[in-house]
């Protein structure tokens, strides 16, 4: 089945290149649908941001993200070193400033996937960019991906879907939804969207 795009605002041809926020509630497949972008298409740039979470199994620092302390993380904040930085069940993460701004001024689309704290505080600092939001098929299918992934215990679980019921209560505040049904389909369609296809 086709991503479907609710609320579209067709994306003008003459706009690239531009900063792209995708959000959406925790468990959504935010991650596994970038990673199948840039799969397809390396050059997709996605910011790393800072997290005082630690790692799941397989993840990198530098890579994934860069995994800092509560020190650090404080100091990255005071020194205006992050674009936006947000507290998401129980863990600070935040979009460092100085690559996103490199990567634009040098013309190069970029792409952001962060929550919904983040992606409002972007549309107040760059209303310029556009906010794509990863809707689930269903709240019992969100449920099913969250709990199935398996990374997190069940009360980080009831944490993470606690923010879901305000997240989901935000989708109008987006330019753009994408339901996740098919990995593909939305791939392709944020492809487009951030003009690299
Ligand atoms: N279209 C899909 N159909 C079925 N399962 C999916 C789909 N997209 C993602 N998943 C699965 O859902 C789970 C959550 O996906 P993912 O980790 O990418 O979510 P996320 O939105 O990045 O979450 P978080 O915000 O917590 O980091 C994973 O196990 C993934 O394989
Ligand atoms: N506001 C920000 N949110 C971010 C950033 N990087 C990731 N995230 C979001 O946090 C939650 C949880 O992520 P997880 O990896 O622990 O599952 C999820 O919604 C991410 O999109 C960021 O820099 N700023």
């Amino acid at each position: 089945m086709a991503a479907t795009p609710r609320g579209a605002t067709p994306v003008p041809p003459d706009s690239r290149p531009r900063l792209t926020v995708l959000s959406g509630p925790s468990g959504v497949g935010k991650s596994t649908v970038v990673a199948h972008m840039r799969k397809q298409h390396p050059e997709v740039w996605l910011s790393v941001s800072a997290t005082t979470r630690g790692p799941r199994p397989g993840e990198q620092h530098g890579v994934h993200y860069f995994f800092v302390t509560d020190e650090e993380m404080d100091k990255l904040i005071a020194n205006g070193e992050l674009l936006e930085w947000a507290e998401f069940a129980g863990n600070r993460y935040g979009t460092p400033r100085a690559a996103v701004l490199e990567r634009l001024e040098a013309g190069e689309p970029v792409l952001l996937e962060i929550d919904l704290q983040g992606a409002r505080q972007v549309r107040e600092s760059m209303p310029e960019a556009q906010l794509v939001f990863l809707a689930p098929p269903s709240w019992d299918e969100l449920v099913r991906r969250l709990t199935g992934r398996g990374t997190e215990p069940p009360e980080v679980i009831e944490r993470r879907l606690a923010a879901a019921r305000t997240e989901l209560a935000a989708e109008p505040e987006f330019d753009l939804t994408l339901v996740n049904t098919s990995v593909e389909d939305v791939a392709r369609e944020l492809l487009a969207l951030v003009n690299v296809v």
